[in-house]
């Protein structure tokens, strides 16, 4: 059998990766430049002249960095010792075994896609710890900050819709409430419209009401599984205790509004309790600009709680009691910001294996994950997804997409064709979205 198709990369000229790689990676490298410099005072406040330094230490390591990119040099080892330094390394040596043949060296526009970008936020987050004792700032901090503000009203209306559905959510017939659990699953979908590395940095918040969107929204979901999800959770809940652990683990992507989301949905599927336990999984460093860490996470949740609103505050404080009380649990796993493809996951981090293993449901949150589902290859649209999967299998699970990279399998014949000539940027606009399910029911 033909092995899975090759990568996507910035070597495909006016292919979505390559204006990545030339345009959008670089203006984000400038954007974080800008940002160390506007924080230079509060460095220099918080730690004299050795900040002032550590500031201009980590912009010469950054702007050598965009330099590199910029001129298609060969990509080089991390040179700091980190958690990842030794398994980043590796996997460089693997990749310029792949072109040994060929004796080139890896560089940003000939090697894969996935790769050169991942590297180019680890290496982003090296030219930071190389910089004590402003080794800890978070680049990207302000701008997820901005965002969450930003959506302010949008997180009112859904917090409040939230805690009027649980007043009532034990009266609710069976179909009502498979369609409240449709309708947050949808805004959890619409809340990855809002990421910030593909506007390279800008602001990308939520200011439109998506809850009374929904409708208008539906003919831009391209599959969608989500009767299978139903079917899957509320087998156990008619089951009636005899599974009395149900687990939802969902792999975070965006902080800031879509973090609201995921958030909401996660408190919907314990008070309905189609789950008993959720587990999330966050990013070990600063990532693709926008990703949560466990500082945004705990920052979002303390906002939403001192909230001068009735109904946010409310969300927040149930959030921090879940939390406390282990209904919610929050994971970090430095395998999430690695390079490597989710099929690699049993051979590279077989701990977190085992521990997705254990869910009964895995929701894998946008683009990015999307990418390492499907390892990012040039797939044709009709392959099914299980396929694309290349073996990745650990439970059942769901990735809950919107577009932004041109890789989508699963397809009807014809459909992903139609697109193209109907709307060209239908794979990376974020106008279309996924509910794509692999698993036994
Ligand atoms: O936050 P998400 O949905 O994973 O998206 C991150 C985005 O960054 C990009 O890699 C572009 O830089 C897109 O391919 C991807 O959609
Ligand atoms: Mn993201």
């Amino acid at each position: 059998m033909a092995g899975p198709p090759a990568s996507l990369s910035g070597q495909d000229v006016g292919s979505f990766a390559y204006l990545t790689i030339k345009d959008r990676i670089p203006q984000i490298l400038t954007k974080v430049i800008d940002t160390l410099h506007r924080h230079k005072s509060e460095f220099f406040e918080k730690h004299g002249e050795e900040g002032m330094e550590a500031e201009k230490k980590a912009i010469s390591l950054l702007s050598k960095l965009r330099n590199e990119l910029q001129t298609d040099k060969p990509i080089v080892p991390f040179v700091e010792k980190f958690a990842d330094t030794d398994i980043w390394n590796q996997y460089l040596e693997y990749q310029q075994s792949l072109l040994n043949e060929s004796n080139g060296k890896p560089s940003w526009f000939q090697s894969p896609w996935l790769f050169v970008e991942c590297y180019m936020y680890r290496r982003i987050h090296e030219a930071i710890i190389q910089s004590p004792p402003i080794d800890d700032f978070d680049v990207f901090k302000e701008s997820k900050d901005q965002n969450f503000f930003e959506s302010q009203e949008s997180v009112i209306a859904l917090c409040t819709h939230l805690q009027q559905l649980t007043r009532t959510i034990d009266d609710l017939e069976e179909n009502q409430l498979k369609n409240e659990f449709f309708k947050l699953l949808q805004i959890s979908l619409w809340g990855n419209k809002c990421d910030l590395s593909i506007s390279g940095g800008e602001s990308s918040s939520q200011k439109t009401d998506v809850l009374n969107s929904l409708e208008d929204l539906k003919p831009f979901i391209l599959v969608n599984d989500l009767e299978q999800l139903w079917s899957l959770l509320s087998k156990y809940k008619k089951a009636g205790g005899t599974t009395p652990l149900v687990r939802v683990d969902i792999v975070l992507d965006n902080s800031g509004f879509e973090l609201v989301t995921d958030l909401v949905l996660a408190d919907f599927f314990l008070s309905s309790k189609l789950a008993t336990e959720i587990h999330f999984h966050g990013k070990t460093i600063p990532w693709f600009v926008s990703d949560t860490t466990i500082r945004d996470f705990n920052w979002l949740i303390e906002q939403v709680k001192s909230c001068n609103h009735i109904w946010m505050s409310k969300c927040g404080a149930d959030w921090g009691k879940y939390l406390k009380m282990g209904r919610w649990i929050y994971h970090d796993h430095i395998f999430w910001t690695l390079p490597h493809e989710y099929c690699a996951m049993p051979q590279v981090a077989p701990d977190l294996y085992a521990e997705l293993q254990k869910a009964h449901l895995i929701l894998f949150k946008g683009d990015l994950n999307y990418r390492k589902l499907t390892g990012d290859r040039k797939w044709e649209f009709t392959v099914p997804f299980h396929q694309a999967l290349n073996g990745f299998h650990p439970a059942p699970l769901c990735s809950i997409r919107t577009l932004k990279a041109e890789i989508q399998v699963g397809l009807q014949p014809g459909q992903g064709e139609q697109l193209t000539a109907a709307e060209p940027s239908w794979l990376t606009g974020g106008k279309y979205g996924v509910f794509q399910f692999d698993g036994p029911l």
